[in-house]
């Protein structure tokens, strides 16, 4: 059996990065950025007020000092003539500063006299301008690789750029296996269970950016699972569920290599996990996880995700790891690198105490998996401990 490191590491070594395509800005948010991109223009576009009032020359701002208002600016209409010593223009915010002023006074500090002003005692010092090019200028880069947030959309759209170059979505078949097996929705039989851990995944790839294809139930025979192989055909990653242990109806890994997977490995020193197998499928990935539904997704958490970062161009990065402080003791841990369910709190970390793998109530109970190094001794409260953020 490899170690978990040595697992994903195999893991990098099966997933590319994909190519990138072009998309429109409104469906850029949560897409990676493949390129630089470069703004195509400056922004502000020119000196522009930041607040309604009158826009002057700020050499003549004094208490009481008098200005004719000759005209008018607004947001899309500058004023188009030069102002003059004690002249004036009533301005408002985002319009462009007119030639001869440098200073926007606020209409608070003002007092209105027909076509005059006549500024108050006590005056606000800022100018409330904003220099043309304060945001960014024409050039100015956003870096790939980025995972685009709404403010980075929000700044594309203000650079002007209305398709954005990102990673294709990797394509991912999900394969959910067993005679026991029947969709959410339906009526399960006497010995029937209902498929969950297929659709958890599919959420997860989902929210890390992947595009997941549910395929049907595949049963426990081999000419059910090579139709789904087949129906699997065109994605990037083909991910198994259970079906993979050492039962008589455990065929994923035999059919899989009957259609010509090169295996990597099979069996990690992991718990959950264990059964876990990876390999390569004509011009596919494909991750083979254990059937019972936490190992599955916790599966999912420390394998198929760091594996869908890698193909969105976001480099070969284990599933982030931070260290926190055992809220109570903890036994010893056994050979496999265990991934227990946990909750990360002020208080630290409590590890629930029911750990078996077919248990999703705890799984959507815990906030975090507390990571046991193999043969990791008893630990006590207050010791440190790193977790992995669900
Ligand atoms: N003699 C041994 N038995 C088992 C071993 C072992 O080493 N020796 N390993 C155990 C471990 S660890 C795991 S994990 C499981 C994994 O087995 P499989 O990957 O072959 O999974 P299945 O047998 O198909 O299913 C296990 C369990 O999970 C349920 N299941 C499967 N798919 C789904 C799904 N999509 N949604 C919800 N639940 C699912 C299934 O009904 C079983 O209860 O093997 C142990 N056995
Ligand atoms: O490794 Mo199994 O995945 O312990 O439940």
């Amino acid at each position: 059996m490899i170690t978990v490191d040595e697992a994903l590491g195999q893991l990098f070594a099966l997933a590319s990065p994909l190519g990138s395509e072009e998309v429109a800005l409104i469906d850029a948010a949560g897409r990676i950025l493949a390129e630089d991109v470069q703004a195509r223009r400056q922004q502000p576009p020119f000196a522009a007020s930041a607040m309604d009032g009158y826009a002057v020359d700020g050499a003549d701002v004094a208490p009481g000092a008098r200005f004719a208002v000759i005209g008018e600016a607004a947001a899309g209409h500058r004023f188009e003539k030069t102002v003059g010593n004690c002249e004036a223009v009533r301005i408002f915010t985002g319009a462009p500063l007119p030639a001869g002023t440098n200073h926007v006074v606020i209409q608070e500090d003002v007092t209105r006299d027909g076509d005059a002003i006549i500024l108050n005692g006590t005056l606000d010092s800022n100018p409330y301008v904003r220099p043309a090019g304060a945001d960014f200028n024409a050039g100015d880069m956003i870096k790939a690789p980025r995972a685009l947030s709404p403010s980075d959309v929000a700044l594309l759209a203000a650079m002007n750029i209305a398709t954005v170059p990102v990673t294709r979505q990797p394509q991912v078949a999900i394969i959910a296996t067993g005679d026991e097996l029947v969709q959410p929705g339906e009526t399960p039989g006497p010995d029937q269970i209902i498929a969950s851990n297929s659709y958890g995944l599919a959420a997860l790839v989902r929210q890390l950016g992947g595009h997941p294809r549910l395929l049907p139930i595949a049963r426990d025979t081999v000419p059910a699972l090579e139709l789904a192989f087949d129906l699997a055909k065109g994605a990037d990653l083909i991910v198994t569920i259970g079906g993979a242990s050492v039962g008589d109806h455990d065929l994923v890994g035999q059919v899989a290599m009957a259609q010509g997977m090169e295996r990597s490995f099979y069996k990690i020193a992991m718990r959950p996990g264990k059964p876990l197998m990876a390999g390569r499928l004509a011009d596919a990935m494909m991750i083979g996880l254990p059937g019972n539904p936490v190992s599955a997704m916790v599966c999912g958490h420390i394998f198929v995700a760091p594996v869908l970062r890698k193909m969105l161009g976001l480099g070969a990065q284990s599933a982030p790891r931070l260290t926190a402080t055992l809220a109570a003791p903890v036994g010893p841990n056994g050979p496999r690198e265990h991934y227990m369910r946990a909750h990360a709190g002020p208080e630290g970390v409590t590890i629930f105490d029911r750990q078996d793998s077919a248990l999703l109530s705890v799984l959507a109970d815990a906030n975090c998996l507390a990571v046991r190094p193999i043969d990791d001794p008893a630990r006590a409260a207050g010791d440190p401990i790193n977790i992995v953020q669900l």
